[in-house]
């Protein structure tokens, strides 16, 4: 298991050329956020615009409409009862999951209408609701963002067999599309095909709701806007970035929130671009 470090931020965060345009950067649709969970959509999007995707919109239930714009003008919202086909496939990345709830019938839809060439993120509910009813997964490029138990749940490796990486390493090869897969505890591990890398930072200073959701949209702010770098790059700087921020946070704080990881997302990034 090969441990990440800062080099990996080196690697990914470019300066951007000066004749860009929010195009450039892609377009992220996030789903999910019923009427309970409306903050998982909008901690998805505050990681997705403040890691710099370039145009983001949430599909969601319209009770949250008010509330992700209060949050967020930056982002555009829709209905997630209304037909997401064109939405999703005028995407570059799509999130699917947050606060999903038991919305089953949008997670159909959305692996039936997406392309193999685009990228999907599945997060939170979506991941139970996929374990749960044994959906196939699409062709599209996939991450999966499971914590502890939600991977338990998908891939039967219990919680404690989950401390040998060989089981993950099975459960994962039983994937038709090997997925790149964030496993996410203390020392987070992302398995992938070229190597399964070790998260060393980070700590129980995160262990706060909406954490997750906050990683699951840093992941889709970096895979849009660095389309060209490879995937697995992209998704362990993100990773590597959301605890590193947690980090410096928590130097003068005793818990650090997920909107303020947010937050700090621009300053940080700025100085790792070259
Ligand atoms: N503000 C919002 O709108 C928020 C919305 N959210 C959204 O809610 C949805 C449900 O997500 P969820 O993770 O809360 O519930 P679920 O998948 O049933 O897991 C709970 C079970 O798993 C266990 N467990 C948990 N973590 C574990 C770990 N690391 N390692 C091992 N076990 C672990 C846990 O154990 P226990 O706590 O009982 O010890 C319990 O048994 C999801 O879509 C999410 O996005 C949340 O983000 C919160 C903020
Ligand atoms: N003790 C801990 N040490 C390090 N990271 C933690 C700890 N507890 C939680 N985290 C991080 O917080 C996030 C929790 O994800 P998740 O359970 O999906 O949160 P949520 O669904 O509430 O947003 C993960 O990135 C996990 O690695
Ligand atoms: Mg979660």
């Amino acid at each position: 298991m090969e441990k990440l470090s800062e080099q990996i931020l080196y690697q990914v965060i470019k300066n951007r050329a000066n004749d860009s345009h929010k195009g450039t950067y892609g377009r992220v649709l996030i789903i999910g956020g019923t009427k309970q969970f409306g903050g998982a959509v909008i901690m998805n999007a505050l990681a997705a615009v403040n890691s710099g995707a370039g145009l983001v919109t949430v599909a969601t239930d319209p009770i949250n409409f008010t509330a992700i714009h209060s949050h967020l003008p930056e982002t555009m919202v829709m209905d997630f009862n209304d037909d997401l086909t064109h939405a999703i496939q005028a995407s570059d990345v799509i999130l699917i999951g947050s606060g999903l709830g038991d919305r089953l019938d949008i997670v159909k839809h959305t692996f039936s209408a997406v392309f193999a060439k685009q990228i999907l993120i599945v997060d939170g509910s979506a991941l139970t609701l996929v374990a749960e009813h044994h959906l196939p997964w699409p062709k599209s490029r996939l991450i999966l963002t499971p914590h502890q138990m939600e991977w338990q749940r998908l891939s039967g490796v219990s919680v404690e067999q989950q401390s040998f990486e060989a089981f993950n390493i099975l459960a994962r090869e039983k994937f038709i599309q090997k997925p790149i897969i964030v496993l996410k505890q203390f020392h987070t591990q992302v398995y992938t095909n070229k190597g399964i890398y070790e998260l060393p930072i980070g700590g129980p200073y995160q262990a706060t709701g909406g954490m997750g959701d906050t990683l699951a949209g840093i992941i889709a702010g970096f895979a849009a806007q660095f389309l060209l770098t490879p995937l697995i790059d992209t998704t362990l700087a993100a990773v590597y970035s959301h605890s590193a921020i947690a980090d410096e946070l928590a130097h003068t704080q005793y818990v650090t929130l997920p909107t303020q990881i947010s937050a700090a997302l621009p300053r940080f990034m700025k100085r790792y671009a070259n």
